[in-house]
């Protein structure tokens, strides 16, 4: 996590969030990574797979926000800045289901976190402006951040949109319109420009360089790797003086 954290080591699991466009494979390819792990990280499932089970905050959140958006892939409701704050509790409500698992020293996997909030939301703020969406996108970051630790690593699956647009058809069974293929097509481009303003945070796995089973070595890897030099978490609106959210140490206050 990478925001409001004291840097002497924590014994917390790391914080990990896959990333990318619908149908790029960040289940798939994140799934065949942990299966090679001995210390499996925690799965927190992505949304479309939240259909059944208890009905949580989380998903009833999302319901208003799948109603609103009447079936539309990308849960654009039609009001992006009020979407993105209900997406963002969402992620909140996340991390606090997670934090016992963070607490015990286990690693978690996001399939997908604030990014694709960013991401999403700030596209569709300038659908026509690359760059004003970046700015966007970033600055939606930085909201994010004041609601809830970033993760620490955050793997960026991308590939050419085309190919991820004819997965995604497949595995759902649909054909999207053109609009939408536009739409992914755009965002796959934005999640690498905002990938590239952070090289700390991200790493990028590009499926037209890079084979499956490399692909899936490369996750596994740097997932394994997370677990070193973690600092203390705590919550943004805290204050460095604040109780790590893990292991409850307390941070140095900020000097005078
Ligand atoms: N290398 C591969 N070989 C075979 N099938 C694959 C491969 N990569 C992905 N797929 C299939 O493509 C489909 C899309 O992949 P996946 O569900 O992992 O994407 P995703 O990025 O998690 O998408 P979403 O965000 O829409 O849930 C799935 O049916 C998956 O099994
Ligand atoms: C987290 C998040 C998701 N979305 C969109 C992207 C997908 O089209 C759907 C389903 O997501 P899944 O996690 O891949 O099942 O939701 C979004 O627009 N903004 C977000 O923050």
């Amino acid at each position: 996590m990478t925001t409001t954290q004291v840097r002497h080591s924590c014994t917390r699991g790391p914080l990990i969030a896959a990333e990318g466009i619908n149908g790029v494979g960040k289940t798939y390819l994140t799934k065949r990574a942990i299966d090679a792990l001995d210390d499996k990280p925690l799965m927190l499932d992505g949304f479309s797979q939240r259909t059944t089970g208890r009905p949580g905050l989380d998903k009833l959140l999302l319901r208003a926000l799948r109603e609103a958006s009447a079936g539309d892939p990308f849960l654009r409701g039609g009001a992006p800045l009020a979407d993105a704050l209900i997406l963002l509790a969402i992620k909140r409500h996340d991390l606090d289901t997670v934090v016992p698992a963070l607490s015990s020293g286990r690693a978690v996997a996001e399939g997908r976190s604030v990014d694709s909030t960013a991401v999403c939301q700030a596209l569709l703020l300038h659908p026509d402006n690359p760059d004003a969406a970046l700015r966007t996108a970033t600055a939606l970051l930085d909201l994010a951040s004041s609601y809830r630790p970033l993760p620490d690593l955050t793997i960026l699956v991308t590939d050419d949109a085309a190919q991820a647009v004819a997965r995604a058809q497949q595995r759902d069974q649909c054909v999207l319109t053109t609009e939408q293929a536009v739409f992914m097509r755009d965002a796959a481009a934005l999640y690498e420009r905002v990938a590239a303003t952070d090289p700390a945070r991200y790493r990028v796995v590009d499926r037209r360089s890079v084979g499956e089973h490399e692909a899936a070595e490369q996750i596994r890897a740097w997932i394994h790797g997370a677990r070193t030099g973690l600092g203390c978490v705590r919550e943004p609106w805290q204050g460095p003086g604040a109780r790590c959210m893990c292991c409850g140490r307390r941070g140095d206050a900020a000097p005078a």
